[in-house]
């Protein structure tokens, strides 16, 4: 991978990411705990996602007396999934911000040439005015990441933040080399891709395991 400026890549490496990444990694994890550990991550993940939101004063009384107290303010967010594996992550983000407004892409990596296929895509009217989120657990050749974000840049999105669970850096360099002003973020930086465009060690594929499908 070459070199990246200081901040386009933050790896989370929190005991509690590495710790609930190997629960999720791990083939014996059930379908269940598979969807429980995706949402517990994206609520650690989106708290360095959200870093940057900006707060605005905002007078409250207590029980006790008046205070000066702060909220969000400024460009509203908008949660971007690449579907379907971003639905799970999707569900820990509108935890922390329950409201964001939500955008779909639906792409598909097609298994021999590992292009990405659009299917779906649906954006709010507003979303050139919102900092956008873009969830999917896997960045692993960087195409789906790619073309959801050209779709968005085409609509005209500002300051766009990617964040997925794990990261091959095959990915990482497609993802920078073609956007480089967008950041991301990923609990993991694992080995590199294999013949079939899978990260290793990886989790296998994202979808099937979160939703129970082969
Ligand atoms: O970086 P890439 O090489 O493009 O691979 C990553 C993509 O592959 C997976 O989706 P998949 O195509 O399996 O669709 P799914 O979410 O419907 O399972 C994953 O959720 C990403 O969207
Ligand atoms: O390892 C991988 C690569 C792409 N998509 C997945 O779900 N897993
Ligand atoms: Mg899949």
């Amino acid at each position: 991978m070459t070199d990246l400026p200081a901040d386009a890549l933050l790896v989370v490496t929190h005991p509690l990411v590495r710790h609930k990444l190997t629960r999720l990694r791990d083939r014996a994890t059930s379908t269940a705990d598979f969807r429980r550990l995706v949402r517990e991550l994206s609520l650690l993940l989106g708290y360095e996602a959200t870093r940057g939101l900006k707060l605005e004063p905002v007078t409250i009384e207590t029980p006790l007396e008046t205070m000066e107290g702060e909220q969000l303010s400024g460009k509203k967010l908008c949660f971007v999934s690449i579907l379907r594996a971003g639905n799970g992550i999707l569900d820990g983000m509108l935890d922390l911000v329950p409201s964001a407004r939500v955008g779909h892409i639906g792409l598909f990596r097609d298994p021999k040439t590992l292009e990405a296929v659009e299917y779906y895509m649906k954006l709010p009217d507003d979303v050139a005015e919102r900092q956008c989120i873009v969830v999917d657990p896997m960045l692993a050749t960087g195409h789906s990441a790619v073309a959801a974000i050209d779709r968005l840049k085409h609509v005209g999105c500002g300051p766009i933040v990617f964040v997925c669970l794990l990261a091959a850096p095959e990915g990482v360099a497609c993802l920078s080399a073609a956007h480089p002003d967008v950041r991301i973020i990923t609990g993991a930086l694992d080995r590199g891709l294999d013949d079939h465009g899978y990260i290793r060690p990886g989790l296998g594929d994202a979808g099937d395991r979160l939703f129970g499908t082969k």
